[in-house]
């Protein structure tokens, strides 16, 4: 397995990129560890495919170089990068067996049939498909055939990475969270170097041990599901991770104080930002507490969401949304306070954080 460096990529589709519009996917300037299970995340357009491939060699980048362990790919074809890569949909041979469909990038590789067997016969096991080893993959369903695709990705454990774009969309919910979980013991057991592209996050979020979140292009934050919760980078991460999303609520800045229409707190550190810079707090609905106390709010709404239930208010004239517990009293004359270690400042949509 390989650690991956991103060095300065850029790539653009058109010819002759100008300005920052004209890039699918602007700098991206990271190393990925070995052995570490990243979750691509983001919605559709971002860039994900885009440096998934990159990644993988079917595209060159504009700009930048991309290394495994400290050595030079970016002009090596997807076979010489040594990588298995795992698409939305089915990539199998239909007329061979599902063993053989297994076996086939090991026999590629001259591996002994002893351990072909063996190997094969692990995967059948975690795909749930060993009744069916037999079985011509003609005529399997279209779930069926992408836990081959799936299994096929995972046979060898000589890969620099494995790569998956999207591969759990064809697959029914239930067996969603079962591979889900496998992927993540196979992760765990064997180390493997992972990359994942999802647009759901509840998928990033359990399969992932870091969280890189794209938008426009651009990677806002890596992280893990705890800092994204906590402390996104950047506002679209906020409205992004959780549901529902962080509030986000225009403010001004006086030192400490933060002014939030006619309403004013303190925070017990002065964020240092630009002058003009657009400036908003950031404040998840789990961390407002609905109450008789704190700053008044006008409740419009309240769904129930099971075992808790979300508020959704004005505030300074603004729409927020607040998490309760599903028997939390909202009083008519409801005021709201928030967790002061919970509050989030940001200038340009990017956070500023108490060093400034
Ligand atoms: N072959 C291509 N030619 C031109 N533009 C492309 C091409 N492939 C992607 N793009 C553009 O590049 C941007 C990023 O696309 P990309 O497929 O990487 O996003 P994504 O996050 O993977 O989206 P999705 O979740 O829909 O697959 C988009 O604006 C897309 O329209």
């Amino acid at each position: 397995m390989a650690r991956i460096t991103l060095d300065h990529i850029r790539h653009a589709y058109g010819p002759n990129p100008k300005s920052d519009t004209d890039y699918a996917l602007r700098e991206v300037d990271h190393e990925w560890r070995d052995g570490g299970a990243y979750a691509l995340l983001g919605p559709s357009g971002c860039g994900k495919t885009t440096l998934l491939n990159i990644i993988s060699g079917l595209l060159q980048p504009s700009h930048g170089r991309i290394l495994f362990d400290g050595n030079d790919v970016t002009n090596l074809s997807t076979q010489a990068r040594n990588i298995a890569q795992v698409f939305q949909f089915p990539v199998i041979y239909d007329t061979m067996t599902v063993y053989d469909n297994l076996a086939f990038p090991l026999r590629n590789r001259g591996v002994a049939e002893p351990d072909v067997d063996r190997r094969v016969r692990d995967i059948l096991e975690m795909i749930d498909l060993g009744g069916m080893a037999k079985r011509k993959a003609q005529g399997l369903t279209a779930d069926q055939k992408q836990k081959i695709s799936l299994g096929r990705g995972l046979v060898r454990n000589d890969v620099n990475a494995i790569l998956f774009d999207e591969p759990l969309t064809v697959i029914d919910p239930h067996m969603k969270w079962v591979l889900r979980s496998q992927l993540k013991r196979l992760h765990k057991q064997f180390g493997f170097t992972m990359v994942y592209v999802t647009h759901d996050q509840t998928e990033a979020l359990t399969f992932a041990d870091k969280v890189v979140v794209m938008y426009e292009g651009e990677i806002v934050q890596i992280g893990t599901p705890a800092e994204l919760f906590e402390r996104p980078s950047h506002t679209f991460v906020g409205y992004f991770i959780g549901s529902p999303g962080m509030n986000v609520l225009p403010v001004q800045l006086q030192g400490n104080a933060v002014r939030i229409g006619s309403e004013t707190l303190s925070l017990d550190y002065a964020p240092q930002t630009a002058a003009g810079a657009k400036t908003e707090l950031g404040i998840r609905p789990e961390f407002i507490n609905l109450g008789r106390e704190g700053m008044p709010v006008t409740v419009n709404r309240v769904e129930d969401i099971g075992r808790q239930k979300v508020v959704r208010a004005t505030f300074a004239g603004q729409p927020i949304a607040i998490v309760v517990t599903e028997d939390s009293e909202i009083p008519t004359d409801a005021r709201v306070t928030f967790d002061p270690d919970a509050i989030n400042i940001y200038a340009n949509s990017w956070r500023v954080g108490r060093e400034g």
